[in-house]
C-alpha cells in the first residue's frame, strides 16, 4: 500500500492551527510548518498551541515542524496561513520548491504598495503552481471548537477546488467551490475594514438599527469597489461576501472587531493593536484601500471615514456628522432599471 502524502499549512498563528487540525480530522498527516522552533517544541509537547489557540488540543495527525524547503518536498497541497505583511518574504526564498504544488491562501490581505491580494503573489512567486483561494466566515477559533461552518474554495481550477473539498470538507466543515477567485478573495480583505467601523460602533453604544445601517452599506461599498475592479457582484452575496462581512463585523472574536472595539473605548490605533498582539489585516487594508478608491474615484463613504479618524485627527463624532449629512443614495446600485 501507498503511503498517503501529508498535506501542508504554512503558519503558526490561530487560523493554520484550526486549518492543520480539520485536515488531521479527516484524517490527512498534515505538518504545520512555523518559524519559530520554540513554538513548534512547545505544541509538540503540549499537544495545544497556548499562544494562538489556547486551550484547542492539537489533534495527533498535525506534526509541527520548522523545515520550510522539507515540508514543501514532502507535500503537494499546501495551505498558506500567513499574514499578508509575512506572505511574499516568507515564500520568495523557497520559490523554486513551490513549481507544481496546489497553493491555497486563506490570508485576507492586501499588499501594501502593489494593491495585490495573496494569490496575486503566490502567481508572481509561483508561477508554475497551481493557485487557490479559501475564504467564508471561519473565525478560528469557532472552526477550532467544530461549530458547523462553511466556507469557500474558489479557483478557476476545478480539480483544485476538488482537491480541497475532498480534503477539508467534514462533519462540521462544509466547502462551496467557486471560479470567482478574484471576487472571492476581495470580500476576505475588504469585509476587515468594515469589521473595525463595526467594533467602534458597538464600543460606542450604538443600537442594532446602526448596526445593521453598517453592515448593509458596508456591503453596498465594497461591492461596488469590487465590481469596477472587475469582480462579480454575485460572488458579494455568498458565503465570502456577505457571510465573512456578517461575522466579522458581529463577533467580539473577530480581532478586526476587537481593534475598533478599543478605539471606540478611546484607546489609539497603536494601543488597540499592541492590546491585540495578532493579525488585524483591516488596519493596514484601510490604508491602500483608500488611496485605490481615490485613483478609481470610487463613492467609498465609510472607508473614507475611518481613513480620516486614524490617520486625518478627524474625531468620531465630525465623521459621524458628515456620514449622515451626506445626499442619500440609491440603496441597491445592482437593480436592473428594466423592471423597477
Ligand atoms: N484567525 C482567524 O479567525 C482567521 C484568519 N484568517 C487569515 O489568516 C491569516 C493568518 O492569520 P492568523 O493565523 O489568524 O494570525 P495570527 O495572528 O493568529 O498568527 C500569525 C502567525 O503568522 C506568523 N508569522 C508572522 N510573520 C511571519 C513571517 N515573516 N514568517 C513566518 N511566519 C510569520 C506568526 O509567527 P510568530 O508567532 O513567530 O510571529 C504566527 O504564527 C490572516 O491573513 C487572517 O486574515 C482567515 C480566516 C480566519
Ligand atoms: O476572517 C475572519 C473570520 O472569517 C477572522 O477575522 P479577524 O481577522 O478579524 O479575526
Amino acid at each position: 500500500m501507498t503511503e498517503q502524502q501529508p498535506v501542508a499549512v504554512l503558519g503558526g498563528g490561530s487560523f493554520g492551527t484550526a486549518i492543520a487540525n480539520l485536515l488531521a480530522q479527516n484524517g490527512q498527516h498534515v505538518r504545520q510548518w512555523m518559524r519559530d522552533p520554540e513554538q513548534a517544541a512547545a505544541m509538540r509537547s503540549q499537544r495545544e498551541n497556548p499562544r494562538y489557540l489556547k486551550g484547542i488540543k492539537l489533534h495527533p495527525g498535525v506534526e509541527p515542524v520548522t523545515d520550510l524547503a522539507a515540508t514543501l518536498a514532502a507535500c503537494e497541497l499546501v495551505f498558506v496561513a500567513l499574514p499578508s505583511s509575512a506572505l511574499r518574504q516568507a515564500l520568495q526564498p523557497v520559490a523554486g520548491a513551490l513549481a507544481g504544488k496546489l497553493l491555497v491562501s486563506t490570508t485576507k490581505g492586501i499588499e501594501a504598495q502593489s494593491f495585490k491580494l495573496m494569490s496575486q503573489i503566490l502567481e508572481e512567486v509561483a508561477p508554475q503552481a497551481r493557485i487557490g483561494v479559501l475564504s467564508g466566515p471561519n473565525l478560528a477559533r469557532e472552526v477550532a471548537e467544530q461549530a458547523l461552518t462553511a466556507t469557500v474554495i474558489a479557483s478557476e481550477d476545478e480539480q483544485l477546488c476538488l482537491r480541497v473539498q475532498e480534503a477539508l470538507h467534514g462533519r462540521t466543515f462544509r466547502v462551496y467551490a467557486s471560479r470567482d477567485r478574484f471576487g472571492v478573495e476581495l470580500g476576505g480583505a475588504l469585509k476587515n475594514v468594515y469589521a473595525i467601523i463595526a467594533g467602534m460602533a458597538v464600543a460606542m453604544g450604538m443600537g442594532e438599527n446602526t448596526k445593521s445601517m453598517l453592515i448593509t452599506r458596508a456591503l453596498a461599498e465594497m461591492t461596488r469597489f469590487a465590481v469596477k475592479l472587475g469582480a462579480n457582484p454575485m460572488t458579494f452575496l455568498g458565503l465570502a461576501g456577505v457571510g465573512d462581512l456578517i461575522v466579522t463585523c458581529s463577533s467580539p472574536k473577530s480581532r478586526n472587531y476587537q481593534v475598533g472595539f478599543a478605539l471606540g473605548e478611546g484607546l489609539s490605533l497603536e494601543d488597540a493593536v499592541a492590546r491585540l498582539g495578532e493579525v488585524a489585516e483591516g488596519v493596514n487594508t484601510i490604508k491602500v484601500l483608500k488611496a485605490k478608491a481615490e485613483e478609481l474615484q470610487i463613492y467609498m463613504p465609510l472607508v473614507t471615514g475611518l481613513h480620516a479618524i486614524l490617520f486625518e485627527g478627524r474625531t468620531l463624532a465630525q465623521v459621524i456628522e458628515a456620514l449622515m449629512r451626506a445626499e442619500p443614495k440609491t440603496d441597491v446600485d445592482f437593480i436592473s432599471t428594466s423592471g423597477f
